[in-house]
């Protein structure tokens, strides 16, 4: 068994990716931001304050016949954005691209941060990381793809994100016509509950490889691609009107500007994100901003969505790797 499902970017400047979700009998749709960064299934719901979920869609368990609230279970997150939420716990049955799981956790906010509230986009998140990081207590629920995995045809799902244009989340087969070239594996560590993998080197343009490890994770929640200061400003020394803008916490540079690609290392491969990528969204005037920041060493680096959209990603869970294809 498989499923396919279509996602698309939020907005013009792809800042989160959407896919519509079933949840419940007869089913309620929602618009859910897919996250390998983390591993909670969340929605918006009937228990949200109604001021909260204005512009929202919410699901509903009581209109559910397949709805069962975990009794004494609750949740509660904060993601790297300092943005959280938090709730009780039901479970009902959530289909995906076709795929249909049973008893899955679906956590219902009754408290959403205000950058929960403002984000109309979404109607809450589909957490895509292992099992290990999912925050309901007191028994730790699995994620939508962990139940799914052991009926699916291969335990692995893709990720295929694009530029203002229409991709896809595969789960249980691997679509290698989505790449332009072969999918190269490395191998995961599990300890921090993310699909997290290391680069050896990285190179700016057509420039020489840098042999820089990177310790960072595959995060399809996060918007840009976060990395080593060391690495970050080789690469704006390179653009000529690059500077760092202490308002916008970043780097941003002429909108004019030809910027060079930005390759990485995975395994023997690299993947080269395109300079066209690189810029991405404009601030003021004819400033834009950068779509490669700096991961102000929290010690972990991300290749979020700017990264991602360069490649096919596969997260394979039965053999605890991650497959990147150059796009
Ligand atoms: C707002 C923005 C300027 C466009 S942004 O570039 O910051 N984009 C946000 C995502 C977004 C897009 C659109 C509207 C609102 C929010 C972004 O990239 N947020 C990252 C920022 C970050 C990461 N690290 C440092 N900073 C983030 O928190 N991503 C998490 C998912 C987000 C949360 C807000 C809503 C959208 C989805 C994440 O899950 O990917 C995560 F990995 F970063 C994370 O925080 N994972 C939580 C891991 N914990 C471990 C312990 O147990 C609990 C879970």
């Amino acid at each position: 068994q498989t499923g396919s499902a279509p996602n698309h970017p939020s907005d013009s400047e792809d800042d989160e990716y959407i896919t519509n979700v079933s949840i419940g009998t007869p089913a309620q749709v929602l618009p859910l931001d897919f996250d390998t960064g983390s591993s909670d299934l969340w929605v918006f719901s009937s228990e949200t304050p109604s001021s909260s979920a204005r512009g929202h869609t919410i699901y509903t368990p009581s209109k559910s016949s397949t709805s069962k609230k975990v009794s004494g279970a609750s949740w509660s997150i904060t993601y790297g954005d300092n943005s959280s939420s938090s709730g009780d716990v039901y479970t009902d049955t959530v289909t995906i691209g076709g795929f249909s799981v049973t008893g899955q956790a679906v956590e219902s906010a009754t408290k959403v941060s205000t950058q929960f509230v403002q984000d109309t986009s979404n109607s809450g998140l589909v957490g895509l990381a292992l099992d290990s990081g999912n925050t309901v207590k007191p028994t730790k629920q699995k994620t939508w793809f962990s139940n799914a995995s052991s009926h699916l045809a291969q335990p692995v799902f893709t990720a295929d994100l694009n530029h203002q244009a229409d991709g896809s989340y595969n789960f249980g087969f691997i679509d290698t016509t989505l790449a332009s070239g072969p999918i190269t594996y490395v191998p995961i560590s599990t300890g921090n509950g993310f699909w997290e993998f290391t680069s050896a080197s990285y190179a700016i343009g057509g420039g020489s490889s840098k042999k820089h490890s990177t310790d960072g994770i595959a995060d399809t929640g996060t918007t840009l691609l976060l990395l080593d200061d060391t690495i970050v400003d080789a690469y704006y020394n390179q653009v000529e009107s690059a500077q760092y803008d202490d308002s916008q916490e970043g780097y941003t540079f002429d909108c004019s500007e030809d910027l060079p690609s930005f390759s990485f290392a995975v395994g023997s491969s690299t993947i080269t994100v395109p300079g066209s990528l690189i810029n991405f969204a404009p601030v003021d005037g004819n400033t834009c901003f950068g779509g490669l920041q700096s991961d102000d060493g929290i010690g972990i680096s991300i290749f979020g969505d700017v990264a991602i959209k360069a490649a096919l990603v596969v997260f394979d869970l039965g053999n605890k790797r991650l497959g990147w294809a150059q796009k």
